[in-house]
């Protein structure tokens, strides 16, 4: 089905199907509660003042209340030590009343963000940041999976959108998305089953490569990277930047730029992710999922 006629028509709606999948968790929520048991429990830590960061974190609590979770918001400033913030997440691990939590990041930088993650229980890491959660997602032994990668795995296969043995070309190779959403994506999680190339900064003929994919992921957290000519008509494209650029006509200032050139794309693309309204919102639900199955024991029992 490639040139759409209508811009709209094909878009991929992440913000519905995450509410789709809230309504769910609520549902299961309330099954809790009738049999006299106790809701789950989602912590976040939050260091500084980022403004990204600060709605982020916002969204993940609103998105808690809806589903009926119990949450928790730990603020603490940016000169806060390494020491200390360690302190807090030997805190939260020993918390029997916490299922999970988080510790957003980015992290100021006298701060080692691979410190802070491993020092979070794997049974309570939700973001499945934990190099124990990451090493049995690559073995394909049950894990917490990681957010946005497990989410755009959820958001397809909620569309109806094929992808075994699709071509899918991911370009970005952070720890957070590129990385993970490559492995998620080989395997036969929810019928994924692509053959997949992974791209990053030192690809060489990186349009020829991407021009090759029935399904585009772009995390390269470089806005309208992915332009018209690397996108073969009819493709599948999965746009998971959210970078934040000054906008005066906003009434928030800014406004939200996704990796994908979106006025040139759209037209040529089978099905696309809105930039805001795709992968963000499917990352919270997920996020959501994870902290019920970390309540529930279903990856490490209690
Ligand atoms: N420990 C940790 N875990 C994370 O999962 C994590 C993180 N740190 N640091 C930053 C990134 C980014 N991220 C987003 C989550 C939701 C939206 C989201 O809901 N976006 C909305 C728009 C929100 C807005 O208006 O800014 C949308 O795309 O529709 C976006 C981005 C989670 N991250």
């Amino acid at each position: 089905m490639p040139h759409s006629e209508n811009a709209t028509a094909h878009l991929i709606d992440g913000k519905q199907t995450a509410e789709d999948i809230k309504v769910e968790i609520a549902a299961e929520v309330a099954h809790l509660l009738a049999a006299g048991q106790k809701v789950p429990h989602l912590a976040a830590i939050l260091v500084g003042h980022d403004g990204g960061s600060e709605t982020y974190v916002r969204n993940k609590v609103l998105a808690c209340e809806r589903v009926g979770y119990a949450s928790t918001l730990l603020r603490f400033d940016d000169d806060i030590t390494e020491a200390e913030l360690l302190a807090q997440v030997a805190a939260l691990n020993e918390n029997a009343d916490i299922d999970g939590f988080i510790v957003q990041l980015p992290l100021p930088k006298h701060i080692d963000p691979e410190k802070v993650i491993e020092a979070i229980r794997p049974e309570k890491d939700v973001d499945g940041f934990h190099p124990m959660n990451l090493g049995r997602m690559v073995a394909g032994l049950p894990a917490l999976l990681p957010a946005t990668p497990s989410g755009i795995v959820e958001l397809m296969a909620r569309q109806g959108i094929k992808t075994s043995g699709k071509h899918c070309v991911v370009i970005g190779r952070s720890n957070i998305v590129g990385t993970p959403v490559s492995i998620l994506l080989a395997k036969n999680l929810e019928n994924a089953n692509c053959t997949v190339t992974l791209c990053h900064s030192r690809t060489q003929n990186l349009p020829e490569i991407v021009r090759q994919a029935d399904i585009i992921v772009a995390a390269i957290g470089r806005p309208e990277f992915v332009t018209a000519d690397m996108v073969k008509p009819g493709a599948i494209v999965i746009d998971v930047g959210t970078t934040r650029v000054t906008d005066a006509n906003k009434k928030s200032g800014y406004s939200l730029k996704g990796d994908v050139n979106f006025a040139e794309v759209a037209p040529l693309a089978a099905r696309i992710t809105p930039v805001p309204g795709g992968v963000g919102p499917m990352t919270i639900a997920m996020l959501l999922l994870n902290t019920l199955r970390a309540a529930k024991g279903e990856v490490y029992p209690k």
